[in-house]
């Protein structure tokens, strides 16, 4: 695959409505799961994106069939499965590929990964995964492999160290498969975990708490196939009303899967942007009054990221660059990871006024008129981050390494000029 580059000029206002994708992280995890059942499985609103697609490309080399019925249908056949010989540069691609840990440990007794990849956003800590799997009776070696070996997986009372959406989801996946009652403790809850959830309920699995940091799990149960449907991604969602936000436009955002954005819409809401709700539609008029709110008594707010239901990790990039346009002073405050800001330097470079106090943390203090600029994206959400910013500024930009934007978001290019944009999506000259 050539490397891709998008060429943006912008200043342009956008109006019109737009779905987003099926959760590509309700879709990884998903795809892998279904490595656990022998039986046919359908999945729908697959995001068709570059992590789905590699992971896809795992699935079918450890012999399951794996086969796009149209574009956003996946049926997956796992009659046979072997957990040998994984290409360690296809799980270095993707973080997700950590996530074939569980479902071959439950079909094969034994699975060695090379390490999985991801975004580079810090140091990312697989120990939870380690700690989940030890208390459901496995042996874990992690040396240039990490190897995984149960002859029987025991249900049990697991508390995780932190609450890893990664890691539930694995533990998640083993529990079903593990002989008694296994409860999670500590679980993360984010609609993706909520989602691979009720996908193994629709297997067969029996599963309560979900939604909830604990999760029971009564094992081993008998699985069969099944049609599934992704839940709408809940980040593109909020990319979408950063979109808007910034570039001052209506957007009509359908099917947005209204149940899950309402700590997403709470921190918009700082920013001064507010959205309504229409059934499933979430509409984001133009005419925001874009003032950050203070804190009462007139101090500087904040916006923090911490696990679910509080404001997502993923949506801290574009949160950012939202901020850049309303007027106010905030404290943006990553806790999660501590790479995910440096970012910003080219925010800066556009005319943003941001202080990077520190990896964690950042002031804005806007608004600010953005120009265009030159800019390789580092990761998938600071990419969007700096397409939002394109998309705002006056003037032409160009992003490098938008490979990386398309590892999350499906068509982007395509959906954003159906909106009014003007990105052109070439491949990149310079290698970038
Ligand atoms: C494929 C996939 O689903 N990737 C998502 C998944 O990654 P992933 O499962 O890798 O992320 P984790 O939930 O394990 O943790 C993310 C980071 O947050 C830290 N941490 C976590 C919990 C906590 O209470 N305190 C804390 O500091 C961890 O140490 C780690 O550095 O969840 C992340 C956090 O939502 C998202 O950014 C990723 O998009
Ligand atoms: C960090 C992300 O993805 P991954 O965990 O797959 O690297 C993301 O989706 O923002």
């Amino acid at each position: 695959m050539s490397p891709i580059q998008y060429i943006v000029e912008g200043g342009h206002r956008l109006a019109g409505t737009i779905e987003p994708s099926g959760n590509k992280n309700s879709a990884l995890p998903i795809i892998a799961a279904a490595l656990l059942t022998e039986h046919p499985v359908t999945l729908e609103n697959v995001p068709r994106i570059r992590d789905t697609e590699t992971l896809v490309e795992l699935v079918r080399s450890v012999g399951a069939s794996a086969e796009w019925r149209e574009r956003n249908t996946l049926a997956i056949h796992a009659k046979e499965v072997r957990a040998a010989d994984l290409d360690p540069e296809l799980c270095a691609r993707i973080r997700a590929s950590i996530l074939l840990a569980g479902p071959l440990l439950a079909r094969c007794g034994e699975v060695a990964l090379p390490p999985p990849g991801g975004d580079v956003i810090g140091r990312r800590r697989l120990d939870t995964h380690f700690l989940a799997f030890e208390q459901l009776g496995a042996t874990v070696t992690a040396t240039h492999r990490l190897e995984f070996r149960a002859t029987k997986l025991r249900g049990a009372d697991v508390f995780l160290d932190e609450p890893s959406v990664t890691a539930t989801e694995n533990a998640l996946v083993a529990a079903v498969a593990a002989h008694g009652t296994t409860f999670l403790r500590n679980a993360a809850s984010e609609p993706h975990v909520q989602d691979l959830a009720y996908f193994l309920v629709a297997l067969g699995a029996k599963i309560e708490g979900i939604g909830t940091n604990t999760i029971i799990v009564h094992g081993p149960a008998t699985l069969g196939g099944t049609n599934y449907s992704i839940q709408p991604d809940h980040i593109e969602v909020g990319s979408l009303i950063g979109l808007a936000a910034v570039t001052r436009s209506p957007l009509r955002i359908a099917k947005a899967g209204v149940e899950h954005l309402r700590s997403i819409r709470m921190g918009f809401e700082r920013l001064g942007i507010v959205c309504g709700v229409e059934g499933d539609d979430l509409v984001v008029p133009s005419g925001q009054t874009m003032k950050i709110h203070d804190d009462f008594g007139g101090h500087v707010p904040k916006l923090e990221d911490q696990p679910w239901p509080a404001f997502p990790a993923d949506l801290m990039s574009i949160a950012i660059v939202t901020a850049t346009q309303c007027d106010g002073v905030i404290l943006m405050f990553e806790k999660m990871f501590e790479s995910r800001m440096f970012f910003v330097d080219k925010l800066i470079s556009m005319g943003a006024r941001i202080v990077l106090c520190d990896p964690h943390r950042a002031i804005v203090a806007g608004p600010s008129r953005l120009r265009g600029a030159a800019m390789i994206s580092p990761d998938i959400r600071a990419g969007m981050a700096m397409l939002l910013a394109a998309v705002a500024a006056e003037g032409t930009s160009t992003i490098n390494n938008a490979d990386q934007i398309e590892r999350g978001y499906e068509r982007i290019e395509e959906r954003l000029n159906a909106l009014g944009a003007k990105i052109t999506r070439v491949p990149a000259r310079d290698g970038g």
